[in-house]
Formats: C-alpha cells, structure tokens, sequence
C-alpha cells in the first residue's frame, strides 16, 4: 500500500498558494467586517447608504450571485465568504470551472500574485464598469443638498465603497487564483485518482491472485495439518512404546547384571571345581572299582541266597502238604446241610486238623472217633487266597532260580479244587495260579538288574480219561482231542515236552491271564457236550522259565507246574447216576481218575523208597498214568513239589476227607531226596 500515494498530498506550490491565500483571508476578515460596519461596530444596513444613492447613480453593494461570476456581464464583487474546497468528482470540478474558474484563455492573461496590483488598473478597465471613475466624482462632489454632516457622512460612506472595491477586486483577484490553483490541484488529483484506480486494479489482480495462493496454501496447510496430526499420533504411539521398552531395557538392565554376577560367581566356583575335579576324577575311578566289587559282592550273595532258599526248602521237604477247608457255599447253608466235626488245634502253627466221626456199634451205642493228621500247613474255613499264597510264592521264586516246580491240588469234587488253583474274579479271590505268574514275572524284571534276561513260555493241557487235550489250541474242544499228543522228555535238560501242543511265547502277566480265560472257555464247552467232564479231568498249566545271565554266562531253566487234579471220591460215591449210559461212563471216568491218583501215590511211595534205599537207580512207575508220566521231572528228586488238599466242610462228605487225608499223610512222610537246580 506504500505505493499508493496520499489523496491530500499536493505539489507544494498549490498548497503554498492556497494557504496563503487563506492566511490572506484569515488576516482579511477582521479588517473587511469592520469595513463593513460603521466605527463603533454596527451593521451597514442600519446606514442610509441605499437611501442616499437611490438619488445618485445606481451603486449598491455587492450581492453574492454565483453564476454571474466571471461572465463578464456582472462587475459586482463576490461575497465576502471563504470559497468553497473544490470537490473530487468530476462533476463538481465542472462546476467549479463554470462558476468561479476563469475562461480557459485566462490563464494566459492571469497575473501572478506579485503582479495583481500593478496590472489591477487594466483589468478594470477592460472587464468592469468604471466604478472608480464615478466613485471619484461622488467623493470630490457631494450633493448640494446635503448639510455638511451629511456630506462628511457620505464622503465616509465614499471613502469606505472604496476601500470596499479595492478589497472586492483583492478579494476576486484571489478567488481566481484560488480556481486557478484548485482546477490545477483537480487535474492533479484525476491524474492521480486514474494511477491510483490503475494500481487498484493491478493490486486487485494481485490479491485476487494472492487469495488463490492463500486458498492453495490454506488447502496445504489443512492437509499439513491433518498429517502433523497423523505424525502426531504416530509420534503418541511410539512415545508409549518406547517407555514400555524403556521400562523392559531397565528390567533387561537388571537381569543382565544379575546374570552377570552370577556369571562371575560361577565362573569363580567354576575354577574352584576345576581344581578340585582332578580330585573327583581320582576318587571316580576308585568308586568305579568299588562298585565292580560290590557288583560281585552282590552276584554272590544272590547265589548264597538261593542256596540257602533251596536249602530252608529242602528243610521243608521236597513234598510238602497244605490242607485247606472250604466255608459253606450258598446252597450249602440254605439247605442246612450238616458240617463235619473239624477242629484246628496248635493254633500257633497250624499244622493239625482233628475230624471227629461218631459210628454207631453192633449194640446200638454210639461210638466217637478222633481222627488227628498233621500237614506242613492247614488252612481253616476262613483263610484267604493271599494267605495261602504267602506259603507258596518261595515256590515260584524257586522256579526263576532254576527249579522244577509243582503245585497240586487234590481232593473230592466240589471240595475247592479250581477255587484254590484259578480263584474268583475279584482281585482278593485270585488264585495261586495267577498269583504265581504275577510273581515270576516280577521276580524276572527285579532279576534283570542282577544281568538276567528270561525267556518265558506257557502251555495248558487236559487229561481225560488218559488222553490228552491241548486248551489253547485255536482248533474246537472235540477235534483238538482227537488229535494225539505224545509226552517227550529230555534226559539233559530235565525238561518234559508234549507233541502237537501250542506253546506260547509269554511277555506279561495280563497275557497269561487271557490264555487261562480262554482255556477256562474251552473246558465250559466240554463240560456241556461231556456231562461235568471238568470235574473229571485233570488240568495242568505249566510255565517254563529259561534264564541267561548276560555277565556271568550263567544260563538256567525252570518250570512250574500248576495241577487241578480230578475229584478224588470213590466209584460208591459216584454211582448215583440212573441212566446206564452215563454210569458207564463215570464208572469210566472214575477208573480213569482213580487209576492215575493211585499211580500218583505210587510214583509218591516208589520215591520215598528210592530215599530211604538210597539206591538211585530204583523204579519208579512214571509211566502207570499220564499224569505221573507228565510230571516225572516235577516229582522226581530234582523237583520241588507241594500237594494241597482240599477238604468238603458238610459232615456227608467226612469219609471222602478222611480218605484225602489219609492219601495226604502218605504223601507228606515221603522224603523223595534232594531237589536239583537245573543249570549250566
Ligand atoms: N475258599 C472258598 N471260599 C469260597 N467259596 C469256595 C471256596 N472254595 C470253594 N468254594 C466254592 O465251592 C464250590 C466248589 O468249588 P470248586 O469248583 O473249586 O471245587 P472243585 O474241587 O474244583 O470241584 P471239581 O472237582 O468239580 O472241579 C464253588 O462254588 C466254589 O466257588
């Protein structure tokens, strides 16, 4: 805006004019109003200057008319008032030039301020009506008529027109030269208000031009705006998380230092273990070489121990007889069946059982008989399964060891026979012989730290009427028994082998347990097709043992024998059967049954014989029944045997436990020689 020059500037010169001129005026006024007054200040229309001229010449006092100013037509001075500041518009500079402004050729003869009074004369006599002239004639001639204070009165009133003329043509002079100056100062002023509206409009186009720039910059501006915001933001967001990582680097800080003392103090426990690890070394090998010799040291206990188990065994007797009584079973009690005078007295050892039977004599009275036998254990009607098994694991330990073992039981149908053997399903109700394979088992493992590994293989049979059948055959009951299976026995091993049977390589406890069920299955078959053939056979589950020890060489081979007799009761008690065909048939059985029991007690007697003769070469009649046959290396002096018999409770079976009993004794006081270990 600095290139916008002042509206109210002006050149210097006009300006120095106009102020003169109104320093002029100002200086003027004074002197002209008391011109117009009279001495004593009171206006001239209370004079009779009018009155006084109407009879000369008519001369009134100027009357301001505007538009006859400078047309030459009027002589008369302009008012007494100040002339107006010309306007800007064009309109009032064309009015100021047709009014006060002299013709456009004044200028030429337009005198300057110093030369108005020297040229005044002139311009009167050329453009105004010769008021002096008449003036004069009036001020040197007075009318006749007046008394001399009139005529000094009018003389005044001359002097003062004219001095008053003199003044309106000073006066006119300066308003020409005012219009002069003011038509000047309006050219000036267009020319100026023309540059003026030209830089408007150039700064015009300039602002319009820099309110588009002002828009794109704002526009910029909004958009850097939104993205200082977004930085912003962005700028929050890692500000947050850099004190989050500022806080995990202290933490990190703290750690690292915490490890790195540890570091060092490890280091230094590490250097002191280093120094004294040379030490350790030399105690290590020392300890090695202790530990070879405990090793030994073990190895050797471990074959005193089963020395002195074979010998406390041999102690024992070689045969060794349980008796157990079975409880009354449910239909027992519900039919009140009678129970047997048994008492169980040494309650300390248990060994005895008293049977007291009372017969009635020729004569009528009754005669009461005692009858007292002793066993190795005698187990009363309420002994449990584990009870009697605590007697008869070292048995099963034994066969681990190397040694032929078995286990029979005998006694009268329904006397707890297969009870005793195979048990109930519940875990308390297990029999001896899933007992007895839990035990080989684990004795097996508990022997693998001592350098043993076992192979171990199992097998059921059956023995009917002198043949034998094969319970884990995949073929059925019947054909399976029409096949024949011949016994085999290996002199240098000691080991027994039947032909055509199916042998089963056993891994663990539970897969013999399915081998018994299945077995258990196929003799439920038989027993419906054949007429309680299960009660007339004998069943025998055999496990063989072969051990190797992988540090000493040492190699050993066991078995055990688990033997479910058949019913020991003689042909009277078995003859109840009406239909001939089925008598014929258990008279059979009962035969068969009783042929291969005497020809255990035979095989029994010829070995206590054998003993007490000392004659190793003596006979004993294996080969009598399949039975003995079967189980020559099991009841030969190499063999660890146990017998346990089973008792009916009910007073109606008294005589068959009597006759069990007496077959027992025979059995316990036979010493068949010493057992053997079988190893290599
Ligand atoms: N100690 C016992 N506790 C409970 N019940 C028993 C016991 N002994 C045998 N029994 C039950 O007596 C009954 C006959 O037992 P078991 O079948 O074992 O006799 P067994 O001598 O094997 O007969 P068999 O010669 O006919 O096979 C069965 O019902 C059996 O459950």
């Amino acid at each position: 805006m600095s290139a916008i020059p002042r509206l109210h500037s002006s050149p210097p010169q006009p300006s120095k004019k106009r102020k003169n001129v109104s320093d002029d005026e100002a200086e003027d006024k004074p002197r002209k109003i008391a011109a117009l007054g009279t001495s004593d200040g009171k206006p001239l229309r209370n004079l009779g200057v009018n009155k006084a001229t109407t009879s000369g010449p008519k001369r009134a006092l100027p009357v301001a008319k505007p538009n006859s100013v400078g047309n030459g037509t009027n002589n008369f001075p302009k008012p007494l008032t100040r002339p107006k500041e010309p306007l800007l518009t064009s309109g009032a500079r064309s009015r100021t030039r047709g009014t006060s402004a002299p013709p456009t050729s004044a200028p030429a003869a337009r005198p300057s301020a110093t030369t108005t009074t020297t040229t005044r004369p002139a311009t009167r006599s050329t453009s105004r009506p010769p008021v002096t002239g008449s003036s004069r004639g009036l001020v040197s001639k007075p009318p006749g008529n007046l008394s001399t204070i009139d005529e000094r009165r009018f003389l005044e009133l001359q002097h003062q027109v004219t001095t008053l003329h003199s003044q309106h043509q000073d006066l006119c002079s300066q308003v020409h030269t005012s219009t002069l100056t003011t038509q000047a100062t309006s050219d000036e002023l267009a020319a100026t208000q023309r540059r003026h509206r030209k830089e408007i409009s150039e700064l015009e186009a300039d602002l319009r031009k820099k309110e588009r720039e002002s828009r794109e910059l704002a526009e910029d501006l909004r958009l850097a705006r939104d993205d200082l915001n977004r930085e912003r933001e962005t700028n929050g967001v890692l500000k947050s998380t850099l004190s989050q990582q500022s806080t995990t680097q202290v933490a990190l800080n703290a750690q690292i230092s915490t490890l790195q003392s540890q570091i060092t103090m490890y280091q230094s426990q590490i250097s002191d273990q280093t120094s004294s690890l040379s030490g350790l070394r030399y105690d290590a090998e020392h300890q090695e070489a202790e530990l070879v010799r405990l090793r030994e040291e073990a190895e050797e206990h471990e074959r005193i121990r089963r020395r002195l188990h074979n010998m406390v065994m041999e102690l024992k007797g070689n045969i060794r007889v349980f008796a157990r009584v079975r409880p009354l079973i449910a239909n027992e009690i519900a039919a009140e069946e009678a129970e047997a005078n048994m008492t169980f007295p040494g309650s300390l050892d248990n060994t005895d059982i008293v049977l007291s039977s009372s017969t009635a004599s020729a004569m009528g009275n009754e005669r009461i008989e005692t009858h007292n036998f002793s066993f190795d254990r005698v187990f009363d009607r309420s002994s449990t399964q584990s009870e009697i098994f605590a007697e008869v694991s070292q048995l099963a330990q034994s066969c681990t060891d190397g040694y032929n073992v078995c286990i029979f039981a005998y006694g009268q149908t329904g006397s707890g026979k297969s009870w005793t053997m195979e048990g109930g399903p519940a875990p308390d109700d297990r029999g001896m012989i899933p007992r007895a394979v839990d035990q080989v088992f684990r004795d097996t493992e508990q022997l693998a730290s001592k350098g043993w590994s076992y192979v171990i293989e199992g097998q059921f049979l059956e023995i009917y009427n002198e043949s034998i059948s094969d319970l884990l055959s995949s073929s059925n009951i019947a054909s399976s028994s029409a096949t024949k299976h011949d016994i085999k026995h290996d002199p240098k091993t000691h080991s027994t082998s039947v032909t055509g049977l199916t042998v089963q390589t056993l891994t663990s406890a539970s897969q013999v347990f399915s081998l018994l069920s299945l077995a258990n299955s196929r003799r439920k078959t038989a027993a419906t097709m054949m007429n309680e053939r299960s009660s007339r056979s004998h069943s025998v589950f055999t496990l063989r043992i072969i051990g190797t020890n992988s540090r000493t060489g040492e190699q050993c081979r066991g078995s055990l024998n688990l033997v479910d007799l058949a019913g020991s009761e003689r042909m009277s008690a078995s003859s109840g059967v009406k239909a001939t065909e089925g008598r014929d048939e258990r008279v059979k059985e009962t035969k068969s049954i009783n042929k291969s029991l005497s020809s255990l007690g035979d095989v029994i007697a010829a070995l206590g014989e054998k003993g007490n003769s000392g004659n190793p070469d003596a006979h004993v009649p294996y080969r009598n029944s399949k039975l003995t046959y079967l189980l020559q290396y099991s009841l030969s002096g190499n063999s660890k045997t146990l017998m346990i018999l089973n008792l009916s409770p009910l007073a109606a079976h008294l005589s068959e436990s009597l006759t069990s009993l007496r077959f027992a004794t025979k059995v316990n006081n036979t010493t068949i020689g010493t057992a053997k270990k079988q190893t290599r």
